[in-house]
């Protein structure tokens, strides 16, 4: 399959994008950092694996969408706030069937992408891989997890049964939903919880669990977010997400929350549609949200801050 990924030369997009292009697709990683492109096209992509293997795989790097041509597949993998500028540059990548499939965490991906290309070419998923970008060209892969896909209108289609097998023949363990939009809010549910306190706290992620004061916070948290989504209809359970969020930070030991790696960078966090999307979905639905809130002027506070220093 030709593919290219948005943000390839990122931490999920090196990732994803080593994984399809070493299974034998025609893979390109667009990316805005000439830096990565350059890395990538001169030395390869190194992925640092859990188990210490190191693999370098050879995968093209552009800066440059009109130079790949129509593809079948687009993948986004930049940060929410950059989705329309590098979904509107993909224009020259997007022709006939071409899909474009959101892997993005937050809320409002697709209703973005959509916006752009038409909701008839937008996939939606989610995984729960994890990701460090470590230098242009090296990416941690600390943390393996099932990755999501499904159509908007919840029908299997023939194209999502394609890129499903494209990426379970890369082992990239992927699930077909009929509900995709529930698995994006159990996902946000996992954000929520553990992005803003780790980004605050500078804590890795198997740190999350290891405090009682930090299991306080984000219980307090979740709780909110499940109010928020069974007050629109949406089936999400306290004490599934508790033991799978708790479960999989135990695990994530090496992990650093992709908030965490925004604010040691000092870049613009995705607050806004991680906590923030609960705030407003808690707004319309009349769901107070006050842990959500104080998690929401936090981030900007501390992100305004750096920013203004790194400005001056
Ligand atoms: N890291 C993780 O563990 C996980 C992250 N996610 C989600 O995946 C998404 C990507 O995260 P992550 O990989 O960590 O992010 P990174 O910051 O590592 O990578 C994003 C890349 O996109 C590049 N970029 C910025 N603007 C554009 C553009 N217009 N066109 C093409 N490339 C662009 C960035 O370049 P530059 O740096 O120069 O701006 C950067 O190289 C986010 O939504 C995140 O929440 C999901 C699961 C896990
Ligand atoms: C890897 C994981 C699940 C950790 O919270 C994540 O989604 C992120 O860091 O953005």
């Amino acid at each position: 399959m030709k593919i290219a990924i948005l943000g390839g030369g990122g931490a999920m997009g090196g990732i994803f994008g080593g994984y399809l292009a070493r299974a034998g697709n025609d893979v390109t990683l667009i990316d805005v950092s000439k830096a990565a492109v350059t890395a990538i096209n001169d030395n390869g992509l190194t992925i640092e694996e859990k188990d210490g293997s190191q693999p370098v795989i050879k995968v093209s790097a552009s800066d440059n969408p009109a130079s790949v041509g129509p593809v079948d597949l687009i993948i986004n993998f930049v940060k929410c706030y950059h989705t329309e500028a590098a979904v509107r540059a993909a224009a020259p990548m997007i022709a006939g069937d071409t899909a474009v499939l959101s892997l993005q965490n937050g809320w409002g991906n697709a209703p973005r992408i959509a916006s752009i290309v038409g909701e008839d070419r937008v996939l939606v998923g989610l995984t729960y891989h994890g990701g460090t970008l470590l230098a242009p060209g090296r990416v941690k892969h600390p943390g393996s997890g099932m990755t999501y896909i499904g159509e908007l209108t919840g029908k299997p289609t023939e194209r999502l049964g394609k890129v499903i097998d494209v990426f379970r023949a890369a082992q990239i363990e992927t699930t077909q939903s009929e509900r995709i939009l529930d698995e994006v809010w159990k996902k946000l549910a996992l954000n929520a919880c553990t992005l803003p306190v780790a980004g605050l706290l500078h804590l890795m992620s198997h740190e999350l669990v290891a405090f009682e004061g930090t299991k306080l916070l984000m219980a307090a948290i979740l709780k909110e977010v499940v109010a928020v989504a069974n007050a629109q209809g949406i089936a999400l359970d306290y004490d599934e997400r508790w033991a799978a969020i708790t479960g999989l930070l135990e695990k994530a030991i090496g992990g650093k929350a992709s908030m965490l790696q925004d604010v040691e960078a000092k870049r613009q966090t995705e607050i806004e549609v991680i906590n923030g999307a609960i705030v407003d979905a808690g707004k319309r639905t009349g769901v107070a949200t006050p842990v959500n809130e104080t998690m929401v002027w936090m981030i900007q506070a501390k992100q305004a801050h750096y920013l203004q220093v790194k400005a001056q």
